[in-house]
């Protein structure tokens, strides 16, 4: 599993490629990269290599500059006295550029790397195929990939991946054909969006990022809009209690109740948004389930809101600036008519949280949604999971181009966000969230036991929360999706949804102390 906190930005292949380039225009040799680069491969090579008292390594090395890094490490770790042998796909001969220089720096012998023995090895480094690759792997490099898969299986030996783990896409995590199952990973300089994005993230192992000389300013001209959803990225767009606030400066969120037997979820909701900071909130109940929902509340409170005149006039109250629909509300026109009073005009801006039941019901009707939000008094968040969205954009169901190269989940969101207008939460292990203006953000790390029921009511609750602070939506929607996972893995084994709500004060204190 990734290890954070890692620097704010992804980037893709293509923009990593970039700030290499323009690190190289800037009078920074390639080798000088190249040399960090797999110091760093080496340092973390040897401190595994000490700790399990090993002793033999293998180095594969593939035709482009990942195999250079390759050749160079081999090298540092022989002069640390390892017995190292240095396995490639294509002769060093053949190399062009920094790797052909890399590989003269190796005066070792090169095996053919497609019929390499891996007996007795304690440790293997893959340099086959990094940022570079630019295809499926076919023929007789997927064979050795296969082959040191199955080694690893059988003697659960390790494997450092240079840069990524050979085989996976960098910019959208999708794996080309085959992919090497690595334990641990160096990358160098930023994350690419593909070690944080399924599958890819499974065959990364523990990820390092190491810093070798290319100095952040590059960002400036390549402009990433990917982030790493951790406090870094959203931090400064928190809303923090102040001493002299009170409970109005910090919004009124409404949770529209299903039916009197589905008011379950819609309670979830309303106690995760107080949790998260809202300074009042209101269950809005129809009249047959107000006997349900009212003993088993208590600093939420309760109003009656049947159908969508009961809801347009609970709304009329200016200072509800939020309200989140969704949760166990119930498929069908109802559903929907009850979105439209959500987000009908009004004088006042008023954001919305739209989950579940909501998704599913516009699933025919993508086109009121989209001018539903469009003529909405505010911000709107979205939050589906992958049947939801795959319902709500089958526009979106194609996962390549027709170049063949992967579509990933994260232009799937940032397109679907980009038509819909609003800002999108696709949930899962990788939650990815996506904002109109193209900023997304790719959740580094979520403990499985998240995936129970009422799970995703407590985080449209969050979401709601947030905004009812007046928090900026994009960084909102973020940071309930971090403090979800945070509140979660506070939590541990064993987790239910009730659970969730009850660690969001842990969420906030480690929130806090980042901020301090
Ligand atoms: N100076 C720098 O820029 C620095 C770069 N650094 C390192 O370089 C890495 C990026 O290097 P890279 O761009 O050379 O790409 P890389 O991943 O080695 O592969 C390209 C080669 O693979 C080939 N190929 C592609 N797909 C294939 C397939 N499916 N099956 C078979 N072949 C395939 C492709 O062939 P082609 O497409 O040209 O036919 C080409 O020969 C980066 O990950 C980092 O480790 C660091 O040292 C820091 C400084
Ligand atoms: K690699």
């Amino acid at each position: 599993m990734p290890h954070g906190p890692y620097p704010p930005e992804l980037l893709t292949t293509a923009q990593m490629a970039r700030a290499d380039r323009l690190t190289i225009e800037s009078g920074v040799a390639g080798m000088a990269l190249m040399e960090k680069a797999a110091a760093a491969i080496a340092a973390a090579a040897t401190a595994f290599l000490v700790k399990t008292a090993g002793r033999r390594v293998l180095v594969l090395c593939g035709p482009g500059n990942n195999g250079g890094d390759g050749y160079v490490a081999a090298r540092m770790l022989r002069s640390q006295r390892f017995k190292v042998r240095v396995a490639a796909l294509v002769p060093p001969e053949s190399l062009r550029g920094d790797a052909r220089e890399a590989a003269s720096t190796w005066d070792g012998r090169v095996e053919d790397a497609t019929s390499c023995d891996f007996t007795g090895v304690d440790l293997v480094i893959d340099a086959l195929f990094g940022t570079g690759l630019a295809r499926d792997i076919d023929g007789p490099a997927a064979v050795l990939i296969e082959r040191l898969n199955a080694w690893r299986a059988e003697t659960r030996q390790k494997i450092i991946a240079v840069d990524i783990p050979s085989g996976v896409d960098g910019t959208s995590g999708a794996i080309r054909g085959v992919a090497v199952q690595a334990d641990s990973t160096v990358t160098f300089f930023r994350l690419k969006c593909g070690h944080l994005l399924l599958p890819g993230r499974l065959r990364c192992g523990a990820i390092s990022c190491a810093h070798i000389g290319i100095r952040s300013t590059v960002l400036q001209q390549i402009a990433p809009q990917t982030f790493v959803n951790e406090p870094d990225a959203w931090g400064a767009a928190l809303r923090l209690p102040s001493v002299e606030g009170h409970k109005y400066a910090r919004g009124h969120a409404v949770v529209v109740s299903g039916g009197a037997s589905h008011t379950g979820a819609a309670r979830l909701a309303a106690t995760a948004a107080l949790r998260a900071g809202a300074g009042l909130v209101t269950l809005a109940t129809p009249q047959d389930a107000v006997a349900v929902n009212a003993p088993a509340l208590t600093s939420v409170m309760l109003r009656v809101a049947d159908g969508p005149a009961g809801l347009s006039a609970l709304l009329e109250d200016r200072r509800k600036n939020v309200v989140a629909l969704g949760p166990a509300l119930g498929v069908g026109e109802d559903c929907c008519a009850l979105v439209e009073a959500a987000l009908a005009p009004s004088p006042e801006p008023r954001a919305a949280v739209l989950d579940a039941d909501v998704l599913t019901s516009f699933a025919l009707a993508p086109e009121r949604l989209k001018e539903a939000i469009a003529n909405a008094p505010g911000p709107v968040v979205l939050t589906p999971h992958g049947g939801e969205f795959a319902r709500l954009f089958h526009g979106q169901r194609w996962e390549r181009t027709l170049s063949g190269a992967p579509i990933s989940k994260l232009e799937r969101t940032r397109d679907a966000a980009r038509e819909v207008g609003a800002v999108i939460v696709f949930k899962g292990p990788d939650t990815v969230v996506a904002a109109p203006d193209g900023r997304a953000s790719i959740l580094p790390h979520a403990t499985p036991w998240l995936a129970t029921a009422g799970s995703g009511d407590v985080l449209t609750g969050i979401v709601a929360g947030l905004l009812a602070q007046g928090m900026e939506p994009f960084a909102a929607a973020s940071c309930a999706v971090w403090m979800h996972a945070a509140a979660a893995e506070d939590f541990g084994p064993g987790l239910i949804a009730d659970d969730i709500i009850n660690h969001l004060p842990a969420a906030w204190r480690r929130l806090t102390a980042t901020q301090s």
